[in-house]
């Protein structure tokens, strides 16, 4: 498996669209502590899923930094993000993780990996 880490800072955002075409699934990191930016990651992910680039994959979202206080629970962050409607034609599932602990990774990639087309060849 080759993962390619993008960077969600903005100034690299527009950087995530070369990766796209190639992808065969899709690992999207929230901070689900940051609740005041979670629009941002509504239309960034919406943008993703749109652009046409991405073919259909399976996406997990990992509602990370659950360890924080004030972190949304996943039912709630994927409530706000209205993930339902807009992954309704997609694989996709959420997984609450914590990246210092390791908490919740493991769960997460393995459903993705189950998840992967097996007919994919490189
Ligand atoms: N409390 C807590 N802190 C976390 C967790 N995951 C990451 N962090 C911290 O968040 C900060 C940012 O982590 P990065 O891994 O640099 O985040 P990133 O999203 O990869 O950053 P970019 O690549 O620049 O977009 C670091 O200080 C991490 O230690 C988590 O689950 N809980």
């Amino acid at each position: 498996m080759t993962v390619f880490d993008m960077s969600g800072q903005g100034r690299y955002r527009n950087l995530w669209t070369n990766y796209l075409s190639g992808a065969e699934a899709v690992l999207f990191v929230v901070d689900s502590s940051d609740i005041l930016r979670l629009c941002v990651v509504k239309d960034e992910l919406s943008a993703l899923l749109t652009g046409g680039e991405l073919k259909r994959c399976p996406i997990a979202i990992f509602a990370n930094k659950m360890d924080l206080p004030g972190a949304l629970p996943q039912a709630e962050l994927a409530r706000r993000l209205g993930l339902t409607k807009m992954l309704r034609t997609w694989k996709w599932s959420i997984f609450a993780t914590n990246a210092l602990t390791g908490e919740g990774l493991e769960e997460g990639a393995k459903w993705l990996s189950s998840h992967l087309n097996p007919n994919h060849t490189q």
